[in-house]
């Protein structure tokens, strides 16, 4: 498939302003990629395709994660919305045909983290947070935070920067996002 194609696909599977953010993670990614010798391909594909099933209801969500054999832990039973990236890639897979296991990966760990990421999970993780299209003052200040510093660091403040909103949000915490976290001090 061509990119214009699958731009294609996307359009009918999320929304305009979902499909501008997937742009900006796309183009987040490969500049990353370039700046940690990471495959830009790898990068543009995963950035392009991360937010795929953003688009799901929590029912469908969860109807897909058990139809793919997906393992639905007792946060992700709570918050179905956490599944959108294991249920992301394997929708990769199936309607969009990329069966690359790195950018399979890097698409199903990009909203929880996990302690085994690699670079380009780290990337698009990173990516989705800092693209130019997520404006509020918090990204504002992560970006600067993050800025320059070694990938590590950066996902370590994104992860703290996780929790400290769902903190403050009195909301259920993944017990995978601290894994990350304190994996990476
Ligand atoms: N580690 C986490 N633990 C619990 N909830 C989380 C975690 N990460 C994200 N969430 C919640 O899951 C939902 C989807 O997250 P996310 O995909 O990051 O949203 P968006 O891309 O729209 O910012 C949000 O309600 C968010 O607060």
């Amino acid at each position: 498939m061509t990119e214009e194609e699958i731009i294609r696909k996307l359009k009918d599977m999320i929304s305009t302003k979902r499909l501008k953010h997937s742009l900006g993670v796309r183009n987040t990614a490969v500049k990353l990629a370039s700046r940690y010798n990471v495959s830009t391909k790898k990068a543009r594909w995963a950035g392009l395709l991360h937010d795929c099933a953003k688009g799901f209801s929590k029912k469908l969500l969860l109807q897909k994660a058990k139809e793919f054999g997906i393992v639905i832990d007792s946060v992700c039973q709570k918050i179905p919305a956490l599944l959108h990236g294991p249920v992301g890639a394997q929708l990769v897979k199936r309607r969009f045909k990329i069966s690359d296991q790195d950018i399979l990966q890097a698409i199903s760990l990009h909203t929880l983290g996990s302690p085994q990421m690699n670079d380009l999970d780290k990337i698009i993780f990173l990516a989705d947070y800092i693209e130019p299209n997520r404006d509020c003052k918090a990204i504002d200040k992560l970006r600067a935070k993050v800025k320059g510093q070694p990938l590590n660091e950066a996902v370590r403040i994104a992860c703290d920067n996780t929790i400290r909103y769902n903190l403050e949000q009195e909301a259920i915490i993944h017990p995978q996002t601290i894994e990350t976290r304190n994996s990476l001090l």
